[in-house]
């Protein structure tokens, strides 16, 4: 065991304050206010046993030197005494043991903003993932456990992979449990105990061999199955909702003051969550959505005014559609959740379909599913189902636009349209990762792993800047990541497909930019 005591991970020595302008706690290196003794960066650490209901922790702010702030996450030492730590293993790995700064330095962080000006602030930092030299496991400690949850996504057993396999290879742990079927699987289902000979060719397929579902998440049944099975590091792969069911997870372990480390590993196919660059298998599934796109401009070439009309993910985020549209270079029109448009009348969308179809004889369509869901719930047929995680089930865009096109047009007798739709959908969900993906998940699983075993718990990992970050749960959790429609991105795929802004006069373009973004929306015009 190694002599350093459990406050060694704080890197700067902090005093609990109160912004009343941002309604945050903050911990400053100067002592502006009163020092109250805390754990989470005082070093003074207890456990904080905050009655029945498990309260949110306040989120970790460390302040300094010109602007600087660190978004920090928790640690396991915030709430326990006195844990010991040990010397990282790593150490002596012969396949590490050729570079030359293995280890990251505790106060290395990483900035969220990364353009700036000689007058800027130096603004909101994350702390850096990556091997630190203690750890507050010891190998044959660890008894972990992975759970996917939430909808498909290409990598998700290559997450799976690396994390059993970086456990095995990195630290020598052998204790990893499968959790079938999702968060419900801690109460209602078996476990798999996983080996890397059991994951060995698992990346080379698609789905989640643990199984995945919505719904079911109850945090006390969850939490006594943790306590139950002795389980210490928790690894949970899934999207916006996965990360909110983490987030509680943590704060009941927090309460009951379990030295278990909760770590998010963010998933996503619509790349809808905050901060970190893009979510893992979202490259495979703009690639394999190529393939669609692809067919529906084949198709639409082959015959006169042939439409090829394509539905992509998103529910609320219009990335996969924006970025596929982008890539393929065949598209004439994208329309995705952010972006309003309408159909009929000057600037609407039948008008444009009938120029594109005289200049060109034909034209391709990709529609996000969440796009016009204002126009379609305008219909009688409105459902308002939602699923067992609480989502909206949305009413299928791509069928109710195809109708409408050929409503319209067969109204119009002199332009005989010909369209194919074509939905691949759950096959973009389903399919194995592509390469850049696969490394991209190995990536993250390390950087799980590692925040773990530094004993640092309640975040997610990811790159920000390129630069893998551990990001607490309440910063990814906040809201969902959106398409900036008026930010550059959305103007160069405007400027591929020529399509109309569809801005009605009725609709300012800058009241659309608020509406949606609201008060990010001058910090989102900034350049990406
Ligand atoms: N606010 C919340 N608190 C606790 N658990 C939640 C919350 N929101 C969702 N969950 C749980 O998280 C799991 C996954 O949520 P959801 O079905 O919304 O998928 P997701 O993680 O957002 O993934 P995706 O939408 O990308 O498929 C479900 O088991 C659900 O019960
Ligand atoms: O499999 P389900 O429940 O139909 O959910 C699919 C949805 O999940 C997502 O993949 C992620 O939110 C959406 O793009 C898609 O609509
Ligand atoms: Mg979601």
């Amino acid at each position: 065991m190694d002599s350093t005591s459990s406050s060694a991970s704080l890197i700067i020595p902090s005093f609990r304050c109160f912004d009343a302008t941002n309604h945050r706690r903050y911990y400053s290196t100067l002592p502006s206010c009163s020092p109250t003794p805390q754990g989470a960066g005082g070093g003074s650490a207890s456990i904080h046993v905050m009655g029945n209901s498990t309260t949110i922790a306040d989120p970790k702010i460390i302040t300094g030197d010109c602007g600087y702030l660190l978004d920090d996450v928790p640690h396991l030492s915030d709430y326990i005494q006195d844990l010991p730590t040990y010397s990282n293993p790593l150490q002596d790995n012969p396949a590490y043991s050729v570079v030359k700064q293995y280890f990251v330095d505790v106060d290395d962080t990483v900035a969220e903003k990364i353009v700036v000006s000689k007058e800027s602030p130096r603004g909101n930092h994350f702390r850096r993932a990556g091997p630190r030299q203690k750890v507050y496991f010891e190998s044959d400690e660890v008894h972990a456990c992975i759970v996917t949850c939430g909808g498909l996504c290409p990598g998700l057993n290559t997450v799976i992979r690396e994390i059993v396999c970086g456990l095995y290879h990195m630290y020598g742990v052998t204790g990893v449990l499968g959790i079938e079927g999702g968060y419900k699987g801690f109460y209602a289902r078996n476990t798999i105990p996983l080996t890397p000979k059991v994951v060995n060719d698992i990346h080379k397929r698609g789905g989640t061999i643990l199984g995945t579902s919505r719904g079911g998440h109850d945090t006390s049944k969850i939490v006594d199955s943790i306590q139950d099975r002795g389980i210490n590091q928790v690894y949970i792969i899934g999207g916006d909702g996965t990360q909110k069911g983490a987030s509680v997870i943590f704060e009941e372990i927090r309460r009951r003051g379990l030295k278990v480390a909760v770590v998010g590993i963010p998933k996503t196919i619509d790349n809808d969550i905050l901060v970190i660059d893009k979510s893992f298998g979202f490259d495979t599934a703009v690639e394999e959505a190529q393939r669609a796109i692809s067919a529906a401009h084949v198709e639409s070439e082959s015959i006169e005014n042939g439409i090829g009309l394509v539905k992509l993910m998103g529910r609320h985020s219009g990335f996969i559609a924006m970025y596929a549209t982008l890539a393929s270079r065949d598209v004439d029109c994208c329309l995705i959740p952010e972006s309003p448009f309408y159909l009929e009348g000057p600037g609407g969308l039948f008008e444009y379909i009938e120029k594109r179809l005289n200049e060109n004889g034909h034209m391709v369509i990709v529609v996000a599913e969440g796009a016009g869901q204002e126009l379609l719930s305008g219909n009688t047929c409105t459902m308002d189902n939602i699923d067992a995680s609480g989502n909206k089930q949305l009413q299928d865009v791509g069928f109710w636009i195809s109708q409408k096109i050929k409503d319209h047009f067969s109204k119009k007798q002199k332009l005989t349209i010909n369209l194919k739709y074509i939905d691949p959908t759950y096959m973009i969900c389903a399919v194995p990762s592509n390469a850049s993906d696969n490394v991209y998940c190995t990536l993250l699983a390390h950087s799980a792993i590692h925040g773990a075993m530094a004993g640092y718990t309640g975040f997610t990992v990811g790159p920000v800047n390129g630069k893998h970050s551990c990001i607490p749960f309440q910063r990814i959790t906040e809201r969902q990541n959106k398409v900036v429609i008026t930010d550059r991105m959305w103007a160069r795929c405007l400027s591929s497909t020529n399509q109309p802004s569809f801005f009605s006069p009725k609709q300012p373009f800058e009241k659309i930019g608020d509406e949606k973004h609201g008060d990010n929306h001058v910090e989102d015009l900034a350049i990406k």
